[in-house]
């Protein structure tokens, strides 16, 4: 477990003192994917030091399985900081270095004997899904497969906590998704903590347990992702969730949609956690005298449920449709009538 209890990290500038994290209180459990979003400047960075030791609070106390990382020296910190790996988003590669090269610097560091390094590098490589390309120097392979060494390497040691410092920032969207699962897979095979900085909230969607919301230093809002996605409070998460839920292209084609359809009523449906949309329609359909029809989705999957909109058309006399919204209701689903004849 890591606890950061009234964190403050004041930097000295030519200005006066600056604050980059302010009283933060933080608790992160074994085994789960914490996301730290903000935008630049947030504090999400020198929160990722404070974890691993590399920048000591102001005040405060930063608590790694028990010890207080911000104390402790020498040995100790080098055991604890062993415990604690980091991917970086420049993948921070030696670039004359092969990939099985890369993976084995920190067992050579470690010491450890020429057989069980060479184990543990085949290990990690298939792990990875880079075989084939051990051999290959960072310059010959694509960012995707440069971070996968970068987090093959980041686990060679057994870390306990796994620090990713905007690990696919510099990758396309589909790369990043295939890094975003490997992630995830490390996670639930070797059961490693994660956290994560980054600024997107699609990396906070797709993989990630709880999220902290950080702004001007301080976390404005904690809580499960999928809680966090449904009832956003403080307006920087309202912008976050919707840049995955609001693009511009979908507000053009809801007005498109309302164009249209313009008989019946339009109802946009929320979808948050464990109701899925298929056996709910299907349910309406079969209890209720109403056309239904799909005119747009938007549902995405996070690690607690799926989540997003779904926009349709029902058409029937006022109080089948009325029958139909009542039983959305009931079974919990919110819902937000768009137009109506
Ligand atoms: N070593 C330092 N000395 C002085 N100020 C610093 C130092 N490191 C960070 N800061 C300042 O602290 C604030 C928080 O910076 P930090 O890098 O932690 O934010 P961030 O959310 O990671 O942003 P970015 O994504 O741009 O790195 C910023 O105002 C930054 O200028």
């Amino acid at each position: 477990m890591i606890q950061l209890s009234n964190v403050t990290k004041q930097y000295k500038t030519s200005n006066g003192p600056l604050t980059a994290v302010d009283q933060v209180n933080l608790t992160i459990q074994d085994g789960e994917i914490f996301g730290i979003i903000g935008y630049s400047g947030a504090g999400k960075s020198t929160m990722i030091r404070l974890f691993n030791g590399l920048e000591k609070p102001t005040s405060g106390s930063v608590i790694v399985n028990g010890e207080d990382i911000s104390k402790i020296k020498g040995a100790k910190l080098r055991a604890a900081r062993h415990k604690i790996s980091m991917v970086f988003q420049h993948f921070n590669l030696l670039w004359s270095r092969t990939v099985e090269e890369n993976i084995a610097f920190p067992l050579e560091i470690a010491g450890i004997d020429s057989a069980a390094k060479k184990k543990k590098v085949a290990e990690l490589i298939e792990l990875v899904g880079l075989t084939g390309r051990e051999k290959a120097y960072p310059s010959q392979l694509s960012g995707g497969q440069k971070q996968r060494v970068g987090i093959a390497r980041a686990l060679a040691n057994d870390p306990e906590v796994l620090l990713c410092d905007e690990a696919t920032s510099a990758l396309d969207p589909e790369t990043t998704d295939s890094i975003l699962d490997l992630l995830r897979s490390v996670n639930e095979k070797l059961g490693i903590t994660i956290i994560l900085i980054t600024h997107e909230m699609h990396v906070i969607r797709k993989i990630c347990h709880r999220v902290a919301v950080m702004e001007q230093g301080k976390v404005v809002e904690e809580g499960d992702v999928l809680q966090v996605f449904d009832a956003p409070q403080a307006p920087v998460t309202q912008r976050f969730v919707q840049q995955v839920t609001n693009t511009v292209g979908q507000q053009e084609s809801i007005e498109q949609i309302k164009e249209q359809y313009q008989h019946g009523k339009l109802i946009k449906l929320f979808f948050v956690g464990s109701k899925t949309e298929q056996p709910i329609m299907t349910q309406l359909i079969r209890q209720f005298n109403v056309d239904v029809n799909i005119v747009h989705g938007n549902i995405s999957p996070t690690k607690s449920g799926p989540y997003g909109t779904l926009i349709v058309q029902l058409a029937g006399t006022d109080e089948e449709v009325e029958k139909a919204v009542a039983y959305l209701t009931a079974e919990g689903i919110k819902s937000e009538v768009m137009s109506h004849e």
